[in-house]
C-alpha cells in the first residue's frame, strides 16, 4: 500500500492477506497501467494524506458555507504546492484527484481548458490558455439552462452580432434561458465558455461557444448586466455541496467578436457566417473528452466502495456455527459473495475499458488533427455508451455496498453515503444516461442498415459483419468448465448484442416512419445499446488478458475476475440471452454454477485484490475500509467528532426538552 497513514499498528486483516495467491505489487501495476503510474500515484496520495490542510474527516459535519470555504482553501493550497514542487501535469491531476473534494478547479481543468483547446483558434488558445494555465483566470463550462440540458439545440441564450461595434450581445431572453448548473459558476469563476445561439444578419445559426468574462478580476463582483449566484444545496451531506453550481442571467452583455470560439465557424467583421470544412458535431467535442474521463472516475469510485465492503466484510462477524464455534465473517456468506464479487470484477473491468477508451480518444484526436473524421461517430458512441453503463452500474453498486455493510454502512463515517452522493450525478451530468444510450442505439441502427447493404463495419461494431454466423449460432457450452473459454463467452455476447439490435431494426422498419419506430421502440433500443456496451467491456477485458501481465498469479486472478464479470451479466440478463436464443436454460444454469465456483476461488484473494487498488486511508475516508481493519475503534472515535457530542447536554435542552419533561412530570403528579 501507499504507506501514508499506516503507522505499523496491528493488522487485523493480516490473516486475509496471508491467503492471497498472487503478487499484490504485480496487480497494482496491472491496475494502474504501469510501474511508473503506481509510483506517481503513491507519491501524490501520500503528499495529500500527510498534509493537514487536506483533512476531510469532518467534512460531512460542516455547514455549506464552511464547506465551500474549505474547498477554496484546499484548491489554493493545492495550487501553491503544485507551483512549489514544480509538479508535472500528471502529478497535479493526481494531487487534485486525491484531495477528493469537488470544486471549481474540476470545471476549469476538465471542461474550460479543453473547450478552448478544441474549439478555439490558435490565437485564441494562446491568449486564453496562457492565463488559464497560470490561474490568472478561473473558467467554467456554461451550457445547460434552466429549461434545457439534454437538448443542446434547444438552448435559448442568444449571441447577436452587432456589426456597428464589432461585438456580440449576449442575452438571456427568458427565465428558462438562465444558465443553470455549471460548476464553479455560482461563486468562483471569473470566466466561462458560454453556449448560445449565434444570430447574425438576422439569421439564427444555432449553438456556438463564446468566452465571457463574468466577474471583475479586481474585486470579484459580477460585471454589468450579469446576475449570478449559486443554485442551492444538493443531495447528501458534504458530497457535491462543495461545488458552487451556478445560475446566470445575461442582460444584453457585450463582448468583442473575437471571443466567439472560431475554430469550427467564424463571423467576419462584416457579419458573414462562415463554417469551416469540419463536421459540426465537433462542437460537442468537449463532451466526448469528458465522458471518456468519467469512465475512469466510475471505476475509481466503484473500487473505493468495493474496497470498503470487502475489508469490512472480512472483519464483521455474525452468527456462530451450530456447534458453538467461532462466528462467521460476513464475507464468507455465499449471498454476500454473490452480491459483492461481481462489483469487484466490475471495478477491474471498468478500469481496463477506461484505459482502452483513453487510447481510443487519443487515436481519434490524432485523426481529427489530420482531418480524418471517419472515426468520430464510433468515438461518440463508445464514450456515450461506456459513460452510461459504467456510471449507472457504479451508482447502483455503491448503494448496494452500503447495504452489504449493514447498519454501519449508513453512517457518514463509513464513507459510503458521501461516495454515493458524489457519484450519483455522474448518471446525469455530461449527458443523461438514457439519452446517451439512445445515441448509441442510433449508431447501432445505422450500422445494421449498412451491414444489410453489404458494408463491412469496423472497430467495436466489426462483429456485426459476422452476421450470418451470429444470427443463427448456438453456444457450444456443454459443461461448467466450458464457460472458462473466452471465445465461448465472447460469442454469446456478440450474438446477443447483434440479435437485439437486428430485432429493433426489423421492428422499426415496420413502423409508419423511422422516427415513430425509434420512439416506440426506445425502451428496447436502450437495452440493445446496453448489450452492445457490455460486449465492449467483456471484449476489452479478454483482450487485456492477452497482454504480457507480470507477477506471480496476477493473470490467473484477472482471468477469474473476467469470468465473474461476464458470467454475472449472463446470469443477470438471462432473459435477453434466452429470448434471443443465444443460450439455453441449461447453459444459463451452468454459467451460474461456474460463477459460484469462481466466487469460492476469489474469496481467499478478496482482500489482496482490493489492496491492489492502492488507496490510502485518507483517500478511502472510511472507518470500515481502513487498511488495518481496526474498524470498531475507528467507528467509536469518529462518533465523538460529531458536533452533537461537543456538549454533554444538547443545545435546545433548556428551551424545548426541559420544559416538556417538567410539564409532563407536573401533569403526572396531578
Ligand atoms: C469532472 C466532471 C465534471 C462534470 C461536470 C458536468 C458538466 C456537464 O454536464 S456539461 C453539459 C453536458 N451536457 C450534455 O452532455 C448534453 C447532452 N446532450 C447531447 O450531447 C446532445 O444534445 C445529444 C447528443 C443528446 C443530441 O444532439 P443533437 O444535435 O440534438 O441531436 P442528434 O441526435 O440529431 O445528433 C446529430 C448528430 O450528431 C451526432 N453527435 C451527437 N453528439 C455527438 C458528439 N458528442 N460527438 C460526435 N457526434 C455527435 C449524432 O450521433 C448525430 O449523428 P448522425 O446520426 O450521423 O446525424
Ligand atoms: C452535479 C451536476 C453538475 C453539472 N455540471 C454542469 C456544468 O458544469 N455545466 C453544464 O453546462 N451543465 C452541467 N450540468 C447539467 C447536466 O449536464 C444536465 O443536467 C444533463 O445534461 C441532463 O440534462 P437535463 O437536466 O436537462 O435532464 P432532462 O433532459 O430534463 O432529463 C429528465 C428526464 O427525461 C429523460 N429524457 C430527456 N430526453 C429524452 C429523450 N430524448 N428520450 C428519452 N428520455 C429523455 C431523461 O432520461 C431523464 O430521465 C450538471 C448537472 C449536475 C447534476
Amino acid at each position: 500500500m501507499a504507506a501514508a497513514d499506516w503507522g505499523g499498528k496491528a493488522d487485523h486483516l493480516a490473516g486475509e492477506r496471508a491467503t492471497a495467491q498472487f503478487d499484490v505489487d504485480g496487480m497494482k501495476v496491472a491496475w494502474a497501467g504501469s510501474r511508473h503510474a503506481v509510483e506517481v500515484a503513491d507519491r501524490m496520495a501520500c503528499l495529500v494524506a500527510s498534509d493537514p490542510v487536506f483533512r476531510k474527516d469532518t467534512r460531512t459535519m460542516l455547514s455549506r458555507k464552511e464547506l465551500f470555504k474549505d474547498t477554496l482553501k484546499k484548491a489554493a493550497h493545492a495550487w501553491k504546492r503544485t507551483v512549489e514542487l514544480h509538479l508535472t501535469e500528471e502529478e497535479a491531476n493526481l494531487l487534485r484527484l486525491y484531495i477528493d473534494q469537488p470544486g471549481y478547479v474540476d470545471l476549469h481543468w476538465v471542461m474550460f481548458v479543453p473547450a478552448i483547446k478544441g474549439q478555439g483558434t490558435e490565437e485564441q488558445q494562446k491568449k486564453w490558455l496562457t492565463m488559464a494555465y497560470k490561474f490568472q483566470i478561473i473558467g467554467t463550462y456554461a451550457q445547460t439552462e434552466l429549461g434545457h440540458g439534454s437538448n443542446v439545440q434547444g438552448l435559448e441564450t442568444t449571441a447577436t452580432f452587432d456589426p456597428s461595434t464589432d461585438e456580440f450581445i449576449m442575452h438571456s431572453p427568458t427565465l428558462t434561458s438562465s444558465k443553470w448548473w455549471p460548476g464553479g459558476l455560482g461563486k468562483t469563476s471569473t470566466h466561462a465558455v458560454v453556449y448560445a445561439r449565434l444570430i447574425t444578419e438576422g439569421k439564427d445559426y444555432g449553438i456556438h461557444g463564446f468566452i465571457m468574462q463574468l466577474r471583475s478580476l479586481d474585486d470579484h463582483s459580477p460585471l454589468p448586466g450579469i446576475t449570478i449566484g449559486d443554485i442551492g444545496g444538493k443531495f447528501g451531506s458534504g458530497a457535491y455541496n462543495s461545488m458552487d453550481n451556478g445560475v446566470m442571467r445575461l442582460d444584453h452583455v457585450r463582448i468583442p467578436r473575437d471571443q466567439m470560439l472560431m475554430r469550427l465557424a467564424q463571423v467576419t467583421r462584416e457579419g458573414k457566417y462562415v463554417h469551416s470544412d469540419v463536421p459540426k458535431q465537433l462542437l460537442y467535442g468537449t463532451m466526448v473528452y469528458v465522458r471518456q474521463t468519467i469512465v475512469a472516475d466510475a471505476s475509481r469510485a466503484l473500487s473505493r466502495a468495493v474496497c470498503i465492503a470487502v475489508r469490512y466484510g472480512a472483519i464483521r462477524k455474525q452468527f456462530g456455527s451450530k456447534a458453538g464455534g467461532p462466528e462467521t465473517q460476513v464475507l464468507n456468506y455465499k449471498t454476500q459473495q454473490s452480491r459483492l464479487f461481481p462489483f469487484l470484477a466490475s471495478a477491474y473491468a471498468f478500469r481496463f475499458v477506461g484505459q482502452w477508451l483513453k487510447w481510443l480518444y487519443t487515436d481519434v484526436t490524432q485523426k481529427l488533427e489530420s482531418k480524418d473524421f471517419s472515426t468520430l461517430p464510433e468515438a461518440h458512441a463508445c464514450t456515450a455508451g461506456l459513460k452510461s453503463v459504467t456510471t449507472s452500474a457504479t451508482a447502483d453498486a455503491i448503494e448496494e455496498c452500503q447495504k452489504l455493510c449493514g447498519g454501519h454502512g449508513y453512517l457518514n463515517s463509513s464513507g459510503l453515503p458521501e461516495l454515493f452522493a458524489v457519484n450519483l450525478p455522474a448518471c446525469t451530468y455530461e449527458g443523461d444516461n438514457v439519452v446517451l444510450l439512445l445515441q448509441v442505439a442510433r449508431f447501432l441502427m445505422k450500422t445494421v442498415s449498412q451491414v444489410a447493404s453489404g458494408k463491412q463495419p469496423v472497430g467495436t461494431t466489426a462483429y456485426m459483419g459476422n452476421i450470418q454466423h451470429l444470427m443463427q449460432c448456438k453456444s457450444v457450452v456443454n459443461t461448467v468448465e466450458d464457460w472458462l473459454n473466452p471465445a465461448a463467452i465472447k460469442e454469446v455476447f456478440e450474438a446477443r448484442a447483434l440479435r437485439m439490435a437486428v430485432n429493433c431494426a426489423q421492428n422499426i422498419s415496420k413502423a409508419p416512419s423511422q422516427e415513430e419506430g425509434f420512439s416506440e421502440l426506445s425502451p428496447d433500443l436502450v437495452e440493445a445499446a446496453v448489450a452492445h456496451v457490455q460486449l465492449i467491456i467483456v471484449t476489452k477485458f479478454i483482450e487485456k488478458l492477452q497482454e504480457d501481465i507480470l507477477g506471480h498469479g496476477v493473470k490467473e486472478q484477472l482471468q477469474k475476475l473476467c469470468g465473474i464479470y461476464a458470467l454475472h451479466l449472463i446470469h443477470k440478463h438471462l432473459g435477453d440471452f434466452l429470448s434471443t436464443g443465444c443460450v439455453t436454460a441449461r447453459q444459463g444454469s451452468l454459467a451460474n454454477e461456474r460463477l459460484g465456483k469462481l466466487y469460492a476461488q476469489v474469496r481467499p484473494n478478496a482482500v489482496a485484490l482490493v489492496d491492489a487498488f492502492d488507496y490510502t486511508d485518507h483517500y478511502l475516508g472510511s472507518a470500515l475500509g481502513r487498511y488495518d481493519g481496526d474498524v470498531y475503534s475507528a467507528l467509536y472515535k469518529e462518533a465523538w467528532k460529531d458536533p452533537l457530542n461537543e456538549t454533554v447536554v444538547p443545545d435546545g435542552y433548556q428551551e424545548h426538552l426541559r420544559p416538556l419533561l417538567k410539564q409532563q412530570l407536573k401533569l403526572s403528579r396531578l
